[in-house]
């Protein structure tokens, strides 16, 4: 679960201010215009950044001043999500043991995940050996290995044509379910891919504006933020 209570917090002249609520295995998509503050929502939750004031609450645990390794968070980036000198095996294990030297079960472990995400084999590939859809796969699983019960994505998927998108989605909402995961997903896309979310936040100038399921969206009390978002 993910609790943000009367956060603030300030780039200069800047003012965000985030309250939120979302129960455990909610999928939740954020979209809104560029510079709004999704971004900076996600960071807050990861605690690689820290609020002026208010208390961020993950999983019954107080995380304000926690620092992001001991968060129960993994994050996934729109960019340079591995290392290019690393092996896809390595890149992995990364989420596991910076040392890199894997046991048997650690091995085992990887194998399996590679399976799951429909790469079984591709261990010793580097990242420049694969497309940009395997690329963010192999991330993926560096998020899964370890565990960590809340997923974060800040677009992880817009490099990718539509098809490839949506058969990422699909990925995540099907590891979501595997894994009990809570998912939160900042994206730029209004199309289908809304349906795969039990909720959609709306972030305007540090705000949040709209905060219900996205077929929500299309009443007539929500069309200034319909219009905000570009659907007609
Ligand atoms: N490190 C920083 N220093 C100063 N201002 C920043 C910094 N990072 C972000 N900002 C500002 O904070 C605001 C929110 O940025 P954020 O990246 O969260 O927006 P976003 O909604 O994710 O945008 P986009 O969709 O373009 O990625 C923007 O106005 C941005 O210019």
């Amino acid at each position: 679960m993910i609790e943000l209570q009367k956060i603030e917090y300030h780039y200069n002249d800047f003012k965000m201010h985030f309250a939120l609520n979302i129960a455990a295995k909610e999928r939740v998509v954020i979209v809104g215009p560029s510079g709004a503050g999704k971004s900076t929502l996600l960071s807050l939750i990861a605690g690689f950044i820290f609020p002026n004031s208010g208390q961020i609450i993950l999983n019954q645990q107080n995380v304000t001043t926690t620092l992001p390794g001991k968060r129960p968070v993994s994050m996934l980036f729109q960019h340079n999500n591995l290392f290019s000198h690393l092996t896809v095996e390595q890149n992995i294990a990364l989420g596991i043991k910076p040392a890199l030297k894997l046991s048997r079960t650690e091995q085992t472990t990887i194998d399996d995940i590679l399976i799951r995400i429909g790469l079984e084999g591709f261990n010793q590939r580097y990242p420049e050996q694969l497309s940009g859809g395997q690329r963010q796969r192999v991330a993926l699983a560096r998020c899964l290995i370890q565990h960590r019960p809340i997923l974060l994505l800040d677009e992880p998927f817009s490099a990718l044509d539509q098809a490839l998108r949506f058969e990422m989605l699909a990925l995540v909402n099907q590891v979501c379910s595997e894994f009990n995961l809570t998912l939160m997903m900042v994206s730029h896309y209004l199309d289908d891919s809304l349906n795969h979310f039990s909720r959609c936040l709306v972030i305007e100038n540090g705000k949040i504006i709209f905060n219900a399921a996205p077929n929500h969206l299309k009443q007539n009390e929500n069309q200034r933020i319909a219009r905000l978002l570009g659907f007609r």
